[in-house]
């Protein structure tokens, strides 16, 4: 009898519920349900339609038994570092807020003038974005300390869409490890850091593992989606899943493409180097404890908002198109604050242009160009900071997710680097998720099984430069 899992991926701009099993020695997957995810203003905050996402996942539940396919298990995973808060009655205390919201400027500065960064990056080792959860939890104390005085219970967006399909709470760790109040050695919730900052301790739940089976669907769900499951818990951080579907990871730097260009290396215990603290890099927790080396980078998020400049009238495969037929050489830094969240992307590309004296980007072409040769020239040298710290050179990019069908960026990335670029799978984070679960109900071995699955289940396709050696 074949068991089918259901992973819940949920990225900052799509949603996508893909049904998974293995056969014949392949993973086979399925898409049953696609929704379009993006933030919504509310009491002047920047929020996530956490509503609306339940409902898109539950509707694409009912259509898995439509197909006559009932899984065995469902496992949700999303972008990282956002939370709710509950009271004692289980009951919402705040909005989903969303991580670009304006309400943590200024908030990592006085965070760590009470916690010095150099103590921080020690004891965490999490990248210092602004929005990480520390950053906005002491928001909150200042600006709300009614509301974190009445919190009972603290879950980040896949831990709360978990609560609404089984009532059990739990915060998982890759995720939680994004919160930068993870103890990177003991793999728990920092006590002393969480108490230094005035926040209360107890609201944070107990930390559960990928792989491990939270708890089965509550039986007035079951009623509504007319099948029992269990939800076992992926890596519910998306990254955290995508890493898991590199097919290889031997000598080889992944980069996760999609709203945010992640990239770094696979690696078994945290590098919390003053180096590695200069550069900005993470070391965010893994399946089996696992730590994902990498950085941030700003990513699609600026095509994405380019393409809503022109109101949505250029696909993504339109921009790449007319950005191949340009010459034109403009480089913004992408990971300028200035493109976290402005008014305009194309004006604030403009701008950034004109102040530093480069031909300014008028065509859609021009503009789009200017964003992959700008992304591409960031990863560029992400790759040379991450070969300094390993003092080694990696022969091997992998790009996953959505930007991995962005073949204009793909050849860039191999021009500028003058390494072999594999890009796909373009699921990865879905497979990712898929993996964890299809172990845990014991159709998958382990990760190493399961990279031999997806090595031979998935397309990948390979760049290497085209720029001619001098
Ligand atoms: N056909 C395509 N050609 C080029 N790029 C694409 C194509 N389809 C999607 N993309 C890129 O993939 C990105 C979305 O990747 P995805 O991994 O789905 O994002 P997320 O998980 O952050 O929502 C888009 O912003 C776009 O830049
Ligand atoms: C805010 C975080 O850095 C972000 O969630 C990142 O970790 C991530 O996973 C983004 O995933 P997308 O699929 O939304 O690019
Ligand atoms: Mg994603």
């Amino acid at each position: 009898m074949l068991k089918y899992c259901l992973s819940v991926d949920i990225g900052a701009s799509s949603g996508r519920l893909i049904l998974g099993h293995v056969e014949n020695q392949q993973l086979q997957i399925q898409e049953v349900h696609r929704f379009e995810n993006k933030m919504i203003e509310k009491k002047g905050q920047f929020c996530w339609d956490i509503d609306s996402l339940f409902s898109e996942i539950i509707k694409g539940i009912k259509k898995c038994h439509q197909l006559g396919i009932n899984p065995v298990s469902i496992g949700i995973d999303t972008w990282a570092v956002d939370f709710v808060l509950l009271d004692e009655n289980d009951q919402l205390l705040t909005n989903a807020v969303a991580y670009r919201d304006p309400r943590t400027d200024g908030m990592m500065e006085e965070v760590t003038s009470i916690i010095m960064k150099e103590r921080l990056y020690l004891e965490t080792g999490i990248q210092f974005q602004k929005f990480n959860t520390i950053y906005q939890l002491y928001s909150l104390k200042k600006r709300d300390p009614e509301i974190l005085k009445r919190a009972k219970s603290f879950l980040m967006i896949p831990d709360y869409l978990h609560f609404l399909l089984t009532g059990v709470k739990a915060n998982e760790y890759t995720n939680a490890t994004s919160t930068q109040l993870i103890n990177a050695f003991t793999k728990k919730w920092d006590k002393e850091i969480i108490e230094k900052l005035g926040l209360n301790f107890e609201m944070f739940q107990e930390i559960k593992m990928p792989k491990s089976k939270l708890a089965p669907i509550k039986q007035e769900l079951v009623r509504e989606i007319g099948f029992e499951m269990d939800v076992i818990l992926p890596a519910t951080h998306d990254t955290g899943s995508a890493v898991l579907a590199v097919p290889e990871l031997a000598d080889t730097i992944y980069l996760s493409s999609g709203t945010w260009s992640l990239i770094g290396v696979e690696n078994h215990f945290p590098i919390c180097v003053t180096k590695a603290l200069d550069y900005n890099f993470t070391n965010e927790g893994g399946m089996d404890y696992q730590f994902r080396f990498l950085k941030n980078i700003m990513g699609l998020w600026m095509i994405q908002e380019v393409k809503r400049n022109f109101d949505n009238q250029y696909s993504f495969s339109e921009f790449v198109e007319q950005a191949r037929d340009e010459q034109f050489h403009s480089i913004v830094d992408v990971d300028d604050p200035r493109f976290l969240k402005p008014v305009n992307m194309i004006n604030e590309i403009q701008q950034y242009c004109q102040e530093t004296n480069q031909p300014v980007p008028e065509r859609p072409g021009q503009i789009a160009k200017c964003v992959f040769d700008s992304l591409a020239n960031s990863y560029k040298k992400a790759i040379e900071e991450i070969e300094d710290i390993f003092e080694k050179s990696f022969n091997r990019i992998n790009v996953i997710g959505g930007g991995c069908q962005n073949e204009l960026l793909n050849q860039s990335l191999a021009n500028v680097t003058n390494k072999e670029v594999f890009a796909g799978p373009i699921e990865a984070t879905a497979i990712g998720n898929l993996v964890s679960q299809l172990i845990a109900v014991d159709e998958l071995k382990d990760i190493h099984h399961a990279r031999g699955i997806i090595k031979q289940s998935f397309e990948v396709k390979k760049y290497v430069s085209q720029l001619i050696e001098k």
